[in-house]
């Protein structure tokens, strides 16, 4: 039932539906002129003469810019801005052609067609009048009957022109079918005067084709240019989004059942129905799938290709390892003399390993900070280069690819650059490394394994030569990568590949309580706080802990002599609510970064970024060779691009790239993995509820080398260190490294 219950300013009203509140503000006028636009178009701010009121109003809206002089319809609401006052807020933006001679000088005169001006305008206006448009449209070759326009103006006017039109109508009709300006110029931008027929006749490529729109948004398309609900397209492309979203669930395959419960979900369709098709599109090979214990799991295509490539190379690897001469006699004699020569009495899985290391050629070394996998690394390259190898190290991200050089005192890269990245699709990354042009390596040292996801460890193991040996370091208790699989916990849990796990730890209370309260928590004791680097400070409510966040990284860290903006570290284990990453991010640039006059900066959808802004690229950008997670500081705004200072090289973004980054004062738990700051902050509020678990705080406490502060209630602390429920990824890497039978 819709019930209008007030009608406060000209032209606008509000409506209610079952008493909440929806808009459906009208506002009609001439465009005077552009205040701000974002230059990816998502942004506009501008000024519009209004048909029915006095003055000018201030209009706002995601969509690119209207032109000026042109007449435009929008629907929003009215809302007050606390710096700049009474502002139309627009969701769409329908652009009518000017009508009146004076408007249809305006828009010509406002630069909207190549070739005319100001002056050109009005001597155009003055020759055709009201039929300006109409004669620029459908009879160009009669704009030459005005002076000044020879024949190669006539063109540019005519093609510019014919731009603008078609991306009017394909804008038009879109917003005829509820689609906003924004989407309506990526497609125009991907498909140009064949938007609308393939709008028409299939919709869901957008999803594949066009960059920024996916299923969801493809899906509201179809269904407002008429699609039926079942039709075959939406419930294909329906069942291959499902699948796409439990890659990014974390799992490398799904049980039919589930997929098909996913889609029903998506598709608000009945699930028999689903399962007819999931079932038709397994029996044509549309779906990649593998039978194990009567069970049937669903792959999408780059993930079944992964875990079988992961599997077959670490089997091959384990077994072709190039032989040491009697090395299963002489193996303790030279871990004795390493020990004797770097004057280190191992513990027994400390020996173990360096003898694995010479004997096998793949082994995983697993254990918790300070467990002394550092020291043994160092033990397995002396006695490995002691054969004359030769030794890569590498790791998942640039920060652990740092540490590892610093511990070592060798080279050591990101996987990604080792393998030479250049280009290609997140699932589907382009590296000049791989089986044809394997790396130049005896031996590869990985550590920070955990983080590796299947994707990067099928590529990266496809590039290790027959005959090299992999040791693969991490800690197999920390969150599994962001990415598809839990390569590391699945490998162990095959028992097929050789694993030595450090126990033991080597620091002594007083020395670390960073380290000591790690290990408590993994085993679900609470931590002992009261030290100076690890606290926990009690404060009652997630506003109260946010600005206590603030307040410790403005002016209590600094005060101690750290750099707020790189030697601490805010963790979040969410992103929404007051203590989530995009609201904490938000305080903390006002705070560490605020606006000053000659500070560029640039409004996105959701974020503002300015100069001098931490910053981190959130999906890996090949081409760039900048990666998730990496972290950088903005140097500099100008025309249109942002310049990004990496610890490795400077990045220039261009426009319709910022999305690729974010504030990083602030960041998920998930993001900081493989990385070490100095001083590490989290809030643990009773709102982060369900992502308190004890392999969260167990990563966000390791992350940290000099000091903890957690800040929240004793009841979330709790809940953090007692929940160990940790969801089974779904995979087969594990069944398959064990050869057991698939079907
Ligand atoms: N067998 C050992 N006996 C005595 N001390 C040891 C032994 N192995 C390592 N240590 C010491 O324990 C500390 C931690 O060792 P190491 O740095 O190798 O561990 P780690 O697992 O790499 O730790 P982290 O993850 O915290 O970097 C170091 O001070 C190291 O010298």
């Amino acid at each position: 039932m819709l019930l209008r219950i007030k009608k406060q300013e000209p032209m606008f009203g509000y409506i209610c539906v079952l008493g909440v509140r929806i808009v459906e503000n009208k506002l009609e006028g001439i465009v005077e002129n552009i205040t701000f636009q974002a230059v990816d178009g998502s942004f506009t701010v501008f000024r519009l003469k209004p048909g029915s009121e006095s003055g000018i109003v201030a209009v706002t809206g995601n969509f690119p810019p209207p032109l000026v002089g042109e007449q435009v319809t929008l629907t929003g609401e009215w809302v007050e801005h606390t710096r700049y006052g009474r502002q139309f807020k627009a969701v769409s933006c329908r652009r009518i052609a000017p009508t009146s001679e004076k408007g249809i000088e305006r828009f010509l005169a406002s630069g909207a067609i190549k070739g005319i001006g100001p002056a050109m305008a009005d001597r155009l206006v003055k020759h055709f009048g009201l039929r300006t448009l109409e004669i620029i449209e459908l009879s160009p070759h009669r704009l030459a009957e005005v002076e000044g326009i020879g024949s190669k103006k006539v063109e540019q006017i005519r093609k510019s022109f014919a731009e603008q039109s078609e991306l009017k109508e394909v804008m038009l009709y879109l917003e005829m079918h509820g689609v906003s300006g924004a989407y309506a110029a990526r497609i125009f931008a991907c498909y140009g005067s064949d938007s609308v027929a393939i709008v028409e006749a299939d919709p869901y490529r957008l999803a594949e084709e066009v960059k920024g729109i996916g299923f969801r948004i493809a899906d509201q398309i179809a269904m407002a240019v008429g699609f039926d609900r079942g039709h075959p397209s939406r419930l294909a492309a329906g069942v291959q989004f499902a699948l796409l979203m439990t890659g990014q669930a974390g799992h490398c395959c799904v049980p039919a059942e589930m997929l098909t419960a996913e889609t029903a979900k998506l598709l608000h369709l009945d699930a028999a129905e689903i399962a007819n098709v999931v079932s038709e599109q397994i029996r044509l090979g549309k779906l990649y799938t593998e039978d194990f214990h009567g069970m049937t799991l669903v792959y999408p295509r780059y993930l079944y290709r992964a875990e079988k490539q992961v599997a077959e190379r670490l089997l091959r690897l384990k077994d072709k390892a190039k032989p040491i001469d009697d090395i299963d006699s002489q193996s303790q004699t030279l871990v004795d003399s390493w020990e004797a020569s770097a004057g280190v009495t191992l513990a027994v899985a400390q020996r173990d390993a360096l003898a694995a290391a010479l004997c096998h050629g793949v082994l995983v070394l697993t254990g918790g900070p300070g467990t002394g996998k550092t020291t043994t690394v160092k033990g397995i390259l002396a006695l490995l280069e002691q054969q004359g190898f030769k030794i890569v190290l590498g790791a998942p991200t640039g920060r652990a690819a740092k540490r590892l050089a610093e511990t070592t005192g060798r080279e050591a890269a990101t996987i990604h650059r080792l393998l030479e990245a250049g280009g290609g699709l997140e699932e589907d990354p382009l590296f000049a490394r791989g089986e044809d042009n394997p790396l130049d390596a005896d031996v590869v040292i990985v550590d920070e394994t955990s983080m590796m996801d299947m994707v990067l460890m099928s590529c990266f193991l496809q590039a290790v030569p027959d005959g090299c040996r992999v040791v693969l370091v991490g800690d197999v208790d920390q969150l599994p990568a962001v990415g598809p699989g839990s390569v590391l916990k699945d490998i162990i849990r095959s028992a097929a590949i050789p694993v030595v796990r450090l126990i033991e730890v080597f620091r002594q209370a007083g020395e670390s309580m960073i380290v000591l309260n790690a290990h408590r928590i993994n085993r679900g004791h609470l931590p002992e706080y009261g030290s100076l680097d690890f606290q926990f400070r009690e404060l009652d409510g997630s506003e109260a802990a946010a600005q206590a966040i603030v307040e410790l990284c403005q002016n209590e860290l600094v005060q101690e002599g750290f750099d707020s903006r790189r030697d601490v570290q805010v963790l979040s284990p969410m992103h929404r609510q007051p203590c989530g990453v995009e609201n904490l991010n938000r305080l903390l640039q006002a705070a560490l970064n605020p606006p000053v006059d000659g500070k560029d900066y640039l409004q996105g959808v959701n974020q503002v970024l300015r100069e001098g802004d931490k910053v981190m690229q959130i999906r890996n950008n090949y081409t760039k060779r900048v990666f998730n997670g990496d972290i950088g500081y903005i140097l500099a705004i100008a025309e249109g691009k942002v310049l990004v200072r990496y610890p490795e090289e400077d990045i220039v973004y261009d426009k319709g790239e910022y999305d690729e980054l974010t504030l990083a004062y602030a960041m998920s738990v998930h993001k900081s993995q493989g990385s070490e700051y100095p001083v590490v902050v989290m809030p643990l509020t009773p709102g982060h509820h369900i992502m308190l678990q004890r392999n969260l705080l167990y990563t966000a406490v390791t992350r940290a080398k000099e000091r903890v502060i957690l800040l929240g209630t004793r009841a979330a602390l709790n809940t953090a260190v007692m929940s160990d429920r940790t969801r089974r990824r779904y995979s087969l890497l594990a069944e398959r490294l064990r050869g057991e039978s698939l079907c």
